[in-house]
């Protein structure tokens, strides 16, 4: 018998009113640790994300032998000669798939294992073409090894990245390292969330690498790092604006209104997003002086959306879609299939248990509200699952979510931060009753 904990999701018993400030992004912290790793020098991170995710990449770097001093969210890097040693991969897939490269310039065996669930997560594509460049790995999936001789070749490799933009980003944050650089073509259904490739190019142009995507002369889905330095920098991480949008959402629910200080005006990340999909579900969304406000309407609309490019948005804005009045569409996001859990499913099948009416389709999800009842929602492991959870508990009585601690993968505060958001509102309060799994 496991023993499974159930937090009760307060219920909004007004309009939400607050302002909530958020910790940093994963997706910059974790990238900002790897390219710090790779520099010619010491760096420091500032606004780093302290989370499981981030925790868990600053583990195994300090691992394969970089120095990372710091215990808050102000940390210094020193790189180090990489040596091997055994890295956990937890559930980030930022950490499985930004590594192996990595791993393969070190000294020594690495080996990668992780979370239970992880095992099922795509990764054999980055593996691949890893070995198609040079590195020496046994595996496909977790748990794998990769025997680091100190250097990699690099050169062109073909991938098929339409099941993660994360095979793309892994390649090219440690290629200025290779030999060769590397060139990877994509061959394939279009890749999802391409804003995080951008972040990554991004990112490697401010350490001074340089990056080609040569569009322009025709070769669509081409990415091009040359060898070179990768500079120290003293990164600054941007908000996470994956994690706000639950906040904002609990506006956009209850008509209330949240404000998010620190919204960068302009950023790769693709939280940035949910100002357009709350403006077009009924929402007042406005951003001055650097704050993003959102006002919640009487009524929220329905939405028919293509979250291709911003996938890891969906459980917030499927959760918005089921309190809406009219039905939504979400399409563009089979890759979800292999995000913390089948998300797709994960959605339906709770939706559904509280009453709901949600049908997968091949690429997303159709959702036509219905009344929903109390009842568990199940959370999978899957930080955003339990969010998602957290949002509908605002409107509907009874809900009871599922390992509520799963939220530290990237945000591990979100209870007192939710509780706080509904300072004087009732807080049901975490309880242990010992059920058994499901
Ligand atoms: O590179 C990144 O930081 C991420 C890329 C995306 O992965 P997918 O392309 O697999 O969706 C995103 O969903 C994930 O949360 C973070
Ligand atoms: C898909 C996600 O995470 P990961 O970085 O583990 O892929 C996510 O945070 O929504």
């Amino acid at each position: 018998m496991r023993v499974v904990s159930y937090w009760s999701a307060p219920l909004a018993t007004r309009p939400v009113t607050a302002s909530v400030t958020l910790p940093g992004s994963k997706s910059i912290t974790n990238r900002a640790l790897v390219l710090a790793a790779l520099a010619t020098g010491p760096s420091t991170v500032s606004g780093t994300l302290r989370s499981r995710d981030t925790n868990l990449m600053i583990d195994a770097l300090r691992t394969l032998g970089i120095g990372i001093e710091g215990d808050g969210t102000t940390v210094a890097v020193t790189p180090g000669p990489l040596h091997g040693g055994a890295v956990d991969c937890g559930l980030a897939g930022t950490v499985m798939r930004f590594l192996p490269p990595v791993a393969a310039l070190a000294n020594g065996a690495v080996q990668f294992d992780g979370d239970e669930q992880a095992r099922t997560r795509p990764l054999g594509i980055i593996l691949d073409a890893l070995r198609a460049i040079g590195a020496d790995i046994d595996g496909s999936s977790l748990p794998f090894t990769v025997s680091g001789s100190g250097s990699l070749r690099g050169g062109d490799v073909t991938i098929d990245a339409s099941g993660s933009s994360q095979f793309v980003s892994g390649l090219l944050l440690s290629a200025a390292r290779f030999i060769e650089g590397v060139t990877v073509h994509h061959d394939g259904k279009s890749v999802p969330s391409m804003p995080h490739v951008e972040m990554t190019i991004e990112m490697l142009r401010e350490a001074g690498v340089r990056v080609e995507t040569p569009t322009d002369s025709g070769e669509a889905n081409t990415w091009r790092v040359f060898p070179g330095a990768i500079a120290p920098v003293d990164w600054i991480v941007e908000p996470d604006l994956s994690n706000a949008t639950a906040f904002l959402a609990a506006a956009a629910v209850t008509a209330g209104e949240v404000s998010v200080p620190l919204w960068p005006s302009k950023t790769t990340q693709p939280g940035d997003a949910i100002r357009g999909i709350l403006t077009d579900m009924g929402a007042e969304v406005s951003l001055a002086d650097s704050i993003l406000t959102v006002r919640g309407p009487e009524r929220l609309r329905g939405i028919d959306i293509d979250l291709h490019d911003v996938g890891e948005l969906t459980p917030t804005v499927a959760a918005l879609a089921a309190l809406a009045d009219s039905p939504s569409h979400l399409r563009g996001i089979a890759h979800l299939r292999g995000h913390e859990t089948d998300r797709l499913a994960a959605l339906s099948n709770e939706i559904n248990r509280l009453g709901g009416r949600v049908t997968e389709t091949a690429d997303g999800l159709d959702i036509d509200p219905e009344p929903l009842r109390g009842g568990r929602w199940h959370s999978y492991a899957d930080h955003r699952m339990a969010t998602a959870g957290a949002i509908l508990g605002l409107k509907v009585d009874g809900i009871d979510i599922e390992d509520i601690g799963t939220t530290a993968k990237t945000l591990p505060d979100f209870v007192g931060m939710w509780q706080q958001m509904l300072e004087n509102e009732p807080a049901r309060g975490e309880r242990s009753d010992g059920a058994t799994e499901h």
